[in-house]
């Protein structure tokens, strides 16, 4: 869909439980580009505290920004293309990883707060307690005008969200 010498790095963003991982899965299966789940980026600190219901601080996010960061920008100078997950919950996380490629778009994933807990509720095995919702979304800051990216409900299924995806990428 795009030329090997124009990368381009798809982020899906939103607080947790918005579909970020099942949504970029079907963007990564689609497509075939290379693939990075910002949860493996964190410290195991930062796990830890989240596992104990306490929100991350701006500190607490910085270096596993710049991590992620980094594995974008090897990719932009690899020539390839990528499928990213990360909360980027605020502007300021925004910009440091737009800082990785020449054309980041951000994939927002919006919902409800019962939404939300319903699907949080309904999943296992995962770190991230439903109790740090109220804080995922107090501190998340929507897109601006002037960012480039999309905003779904994800009231929509997934394979919905994709198609919709592709045909606004096209338009571009
Ligand atoms: N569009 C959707 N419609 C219905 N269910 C969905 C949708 N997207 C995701 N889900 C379900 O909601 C739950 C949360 O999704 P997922 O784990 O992909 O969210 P996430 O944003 O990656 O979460 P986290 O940031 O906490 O890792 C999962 O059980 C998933 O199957
Ligand atoms: O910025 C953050 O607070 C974190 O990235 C969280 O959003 C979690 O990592 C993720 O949502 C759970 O999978």
């Amino acid at each position: 869909m795009n030329g090997m010498n124009s990368p381009r790095h798809l982020v899906v963003m939103g607080v947790s439980g918005s579909g970020k991982s099942t949504v970029a899965e079907a963007l990564r299966d689609r497509t075939g580009w290379v693939f990075a789940e910002a949860d493996d980026f964190h410290p195991a600190a930062n796990i830890e505290k989240m596992e104990n219901g306490t929100p991350l601080t701006d500190e607490d996010r910085g270096p596993w920004l710049e991590a992620l960061t980094e594995w974008i920008q090897a990719r932009e100078r690899a020539g390839m293309s990528s499928v990213v997950t990360c909360s980027a919950l605020k502007r300021a996380y925004r910009d440091q990883l737009r800082k990785g490629g020449r054309d980041v778009v951000f994939v927002h994933l919006h919902g409800e707060h019962s939404t939300l807990e319903q699907r949080l509720g309904g999943r296992s095995g995962h770190f991230m307690p439903a109790s740090l919702l109220d804080s995922q979304l107090d501190t998340l800051e929507p897109l601006g005008d002037d960012e480039s990216g999309y905003v779904f409900s994800i009231d929509l299924p997934p394979a919905q969200i994709v198609d919709e995806i592709f045909r606004r990428l096209a338009e571009r």
